[in-house]
């Protein structure tokens, strides 16, 4: 089985990209999905979250959960915090991606795909058989990333500065994905990939 990781930095596409892989029967594992369902009721990062963060876990709907918005007040910004808290979630996260990869292993899959944002800065890509990068002009990064609600600078120049830069980026890919231009390129990129990566 081929393990592709996909990675990118805020806004560069990530999420599209990995909606082209579905389409073409390709599975992926999305490490955010990961990370919300952890912090979701009955998620295994739920307690040991509101032990570290006081005031960040709350009853939801049958169920204590992660208010997301505390927590993010609590850790952006906060090199220690987030720091403490990437201790507490990606060794689950890691757990969640070893499920996936044994399951897909069972229905004997050729090609699947891991969507992890923080792949370099983990060290992912020694689990992965290559790597695609998402990636476009800085300008069309920060116009889409801006764009979203309760987006500030200030926020995105903090998570920029907690991620590798986009240049090591592409430089470390093995295929750079540019989607900058249209989704349609985007996409035909994508399917020219899993074309060639199937038939090696
Ligand atoms: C801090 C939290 C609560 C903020 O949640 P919120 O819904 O506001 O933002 P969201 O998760 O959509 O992230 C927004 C952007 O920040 C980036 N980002 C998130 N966490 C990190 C991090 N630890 N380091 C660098 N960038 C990050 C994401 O890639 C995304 O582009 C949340 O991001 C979180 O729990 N982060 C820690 C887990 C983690 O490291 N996740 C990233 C990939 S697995
Ligand atoms: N190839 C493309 N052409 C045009 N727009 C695109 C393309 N890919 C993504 N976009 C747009 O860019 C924005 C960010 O895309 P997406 O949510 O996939 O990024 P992401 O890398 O998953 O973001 P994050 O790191 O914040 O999770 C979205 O508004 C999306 O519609």
């Amino acid at each position: 089985m081929k393990v592709v990781g996909l990675t990118g930095s805020i806004g560069m596409g990530k999420s599209t990209a990995a909606s082209t892989f579905r389409r073409l029967h390709v599975p992926v594992f999305d490490a955010d999905a990961a990370v919300h369902a952890l912090q979701s009721r009955g998620g295994r990062a739920v307690a040991p979250i509101g032990a570290a963060f006081p005031g960040t876990v709350r009853e939801g709907k049958g169920g204590l959960m992660v208010d997301r918005e505390a927590l993010r007040r609590a850790v952006l910004g906060n090199s220690a915090a987030l720091t403490r808290l990437e201790r507490i979630v990606h060794p689950l996260v890691r757990d969640a991606e070893r499920r996936f990869l044994a399951a897909a292993r069972r229905r004997a899959e050729r090609l699947v795909v891991l969507d992890i944002p923080l792949l370099f800065e983990t060290r992912g890509e020694g689990r992965c058989d290559c790597v695609v990068v998402v990636s476009a002009p800085a300008a069309v990064q920060r116009y889409r990333v801006l764009r979203r609600p309760g987006m500030t600078p200030e926020r995105l120049r903090y998570i920029l500065s907690r991620q590798v830069p986009d240049r090591e980026k592409r430089r470390r890919a093995d295929y750079v994905v540019e989607t900058g231009i249209s989704r349609h390129h985007a996409q035909r990129a994508i399917r020219a990939l899993v074309r060639e990566i199937r038939s090696r």
